[in-house]
C-alpha cells in the first residue's frame, strides 16, 4: 500500500551557473509530496489501525527533519561564493548551505535522503519512504525514488 502526504514551503535560491533567469536571486513556493509504502496496521486498539501511517504523523516527521528547516530559508550552494558571503553578512539569517546547486533535482535527492532516515517502521508494517516529488513551480518538478536493489 502506498500513501502520499503533500507539504508546502517557501524558500529562496539561485542556480549560480545557470545561463538564464535562474542565476538571479528568487524564490519559490515549493511543494513536496512524500510517498511511503507499508502494510495497513491491523492491530486492534492501535490509534493507527487501518492506516499505513497517520497523515498527521507523516507531516510531523517531515516538518521536524526537513520542512521547518527549509521554510523561509535561502538554499545556497557552498560554491556560490558571492551569495555565501552576502548571506554570512546578514545577522541571524536562515540559510541552508548545500554542497550542490539547489536545483529541483538536487533538492529532491537531498530531501529523499533526509526523509528516508526519518521514517522508521514502528509497528512491523514495513513502513519505508518510497518516493519524493519536489515541485519547484506548478509546471516543474523532480522525482527521487528508492533505488531498486
Ligand atoms: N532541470 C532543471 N531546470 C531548471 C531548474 C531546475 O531546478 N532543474 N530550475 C530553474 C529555475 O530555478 C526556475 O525555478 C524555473 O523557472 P521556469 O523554468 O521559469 O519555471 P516556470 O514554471 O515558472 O516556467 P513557465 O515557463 O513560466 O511556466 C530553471 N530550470
Ligand atoms: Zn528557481
Amino acid at each position: 500500500m502506498l500513501i502520499t502526504r503533500k507539504l508546502e514551503f517557501d524558500a529562496g535560491h539561485r542556480i549560480s551557473t545557470h545561463n538564464s533567469q535562474c542565476r538571479h536571486l528568487h524564490g519559490h513556493r515549493y511543494v513536496i509530496e512524500i510517498t511511503l509504502s507499508g502494510s495497513i496496521i491491523s492491530e486492534k486498539g492501535n490509534a493507527q489501525q487501518g492506516m499505513v501511517m497517520d497523515f498527521s504523523e507523516v507531516k510531523r516527521i517531515a516538518s521536524e527533519v526537513l520542512v521547518d528547516k527549509w521554510d523561509h530559508a535561502f538554499l545556497v550552494y557552498s560554491g556560490d561564493t558571492p551569495v555565501m558571503q552576502f548571506l554570512q553578512s546578514l545577522e541571524d539569517h536562515k540559510t541552508v548551505v548545500l554542497d550542490v546547486q539547489p536545483t529541483a533535482e538536487n533538492l529532491a535527492v537531498i530531501a529523499f535522503d533526509i526523509l528516508n532516515a526519518a521514517y522508521q517502521d514502528n509497528y512491523g508494517n514495513h513502513l519505508q519512504l518510497e518516493h519524493v516529488r519536489l515541485y519547484e513551480t506548478p509546471n516543474c518538478w523532480a522525482d527521487a525514488s528508492r533505488a531498486v536493489d
